[in-house]
C-alpha cells in the first residue's frame, strides 16, 4: 500500500520525463525488425531522453549484438529496460549509518540547485525514521542561507547550529560536532557554501570543514552528497564533474525532477561521473524527497 503510494508519487514526479521516454517505448510497438534504421532511432530517442551519449551507445550496441535481424517485440523492450536498470544498480544505496557516534552527512552543491530544500527534506525524512537530527549551517557566506535553513529546521522540528554571517564555517562545523557527540544525535547534516569567490577558495573551505569534522568524529564525513539541479540535464553532469574534482563525493541528490523532462540524466550521471544518485527531489514540499531506487525509477519510465 505504502509502496504503491510512493511509486505513484515517483511516477507523477517523473511525468515530463515519462513523456519524452514514450518516444523510446513507441519504438517497441511497431511491427518491424531490429535493423540499422531501428538502431538509429533507438539511439536518437535515448539521446533525446537525456540518457547521454555513453550510456546510449552502450545500450544500442548490446541490442545490436543480441537482437540484430530479429523481430522487435517485448523481449527487446524488456532487454532495454534491464540494461537501464542494471546501469543504475548500486550496492551503496541510501546513507551508511555508523554504529556508534553521529553519522555525518556533508552536503555540497551550487546555490539554486535545491541544496537548502534538500537538506530540509532529508532532515525531515530521517526524523520520521526516528533519528535524532542536527543540522550545521556552514554556509555562512550568505546570510539568507542560514535564515532559510533556520526556518526549515523550525518547521520540521530539528535542531540547528549556526553563527552569524561571515563567521568561519569550520568553527560552526566544530561546534556542531561537539554538540552532536555530547547530546547523542544520530545524524549531523552539514550544509556548505555553494559558491565562493574562486574555485580554490571553495575547495579550501570544503577541505577545512572536512578536516575539522574528521578530527572530531572518526571517519567523518561518512557521506558527502552533491546536490544537482535535475532541470539542467547534461549541464548538471558537467557541473558534477567539475565539483567532484574539488570534493570527493559519495552520492548525488538530484532535485526538481518533477519540473523537467531531463530525468534520463540519472543514467548519464552514473555512467560519466561514476556516482550513484541517492535521493531524488520530486516537488517543493517537505516530503518530496525519495530514496533513489533503480527498480522503481525504471518501472516508472516503462509502465503506463
Ligand atoms: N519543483 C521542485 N522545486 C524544488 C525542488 N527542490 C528545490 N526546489 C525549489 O528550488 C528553489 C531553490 O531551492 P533552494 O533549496 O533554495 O536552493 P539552494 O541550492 O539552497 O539555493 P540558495 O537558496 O540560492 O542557496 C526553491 O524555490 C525550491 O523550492 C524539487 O525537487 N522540485
Amino acid at each position: 500500500m505504502v509502496l504503491g503510494r510512493i511509486f505513484t508519487k515517483i511516477k507523477q514526479g517523473l511525468t515530463k520525463t515519462r513523456n519524452v521516454f514514450s518516444g523510446v517505448l513507441d519504438l517497441f510497438t511497431s511491427n518491424r525488425r531490429v535493423d540499422k534504421a531501428f538502431l538509429t532511432q533507438l539511439e536518437e530517442q535515448l539521446y533525446l531522453a537525456d540518457v547521454g551519449v555513453q550510456a546510449t551507445a552502450q545500450i544500442v550496441d548490446r541490442v545490436r549484438q543480441g537482437f540484430l535481424d530479429r523481430e522487435v517485440g517485448e523481449d527487446v523492450k524488456l532487454f532495454v529496460r534491464q540494461q537501464l536498470r542494471e546501469m543504475l544498480i548500486d550496492p551503496s544505496a541510501g546513507i551508511h549509518h555508523v554504529e556508534t557516534g553521529p553519522t555525518v552527512v556533508m552536503i555540497a552543491g551550487v546555490n539554486g540547485s535545491g541544496k537548502t530544500t534538500s537538506i530540509a527534506k532529508l532532515a525531515n525524512r530521517l526524523k520520521l525514521d526516528g533519528k535524532k537530527v542536527l543540522v550545521a549551517a556552514c554556509d555562512t557566506f550568505r546570510a539568507a542561507a542560514v535564515e532559510q535553513l533556520t526556518v526549515w529546521c523550525d518547521r520540521i522540528g530539528v535542531d540547528i547550529v549556526k553563527q552569524q554571517q561571515g563567521s568561519d564555517p569550520a568553527a560552526v562545523a566544530h561546534d556542531a560536532c561537539e554538540r552532536a557527540k555530547a547530546r547523542g544525535y544520530d545524524i549531523l547534516i552539514v550544509d556548505t557554501a555553494g559558491r565562493l569567490h574562486t574555485q580554490t577558495h571553495l575547495m579550501r573551505e570544503l577541505e577545512k570543514i572536512h578536516r575539522v569534522v574528521g578530527k572530531q568524529i572518526p571517519g567523518a564525513p561518512h557521506e558527502v552528497f552533491l546536490v544537482l539541479d535535475g532541470t539542467n540535464g547534461q549541464n548538471a553532469i558537467a557541473q558534477a564533474e567539475q565539483f567532484t574534482k574539488t570534493v570527493k563525493c559519495t552520492g548525488i541528490i538530484l532535485t526538481k525532477l518533477d519540473g523537467t523532462a531531463k530525468g534520463g540524466a540519472v543514467f548519464a550521471i552514473k555512467q560519466k561521473v561514476g556516482l550513484p544518485v541517492k535521493y531524488i527531489g520530486v516537488g517543493e514540499q517537505m516530503d518530496d524527497l525519495e530514496p533513489f531506487d533503480p527498480d522503481s525509477f525504471v518501472a516508472a519510465l516503462f509502465e503506463k
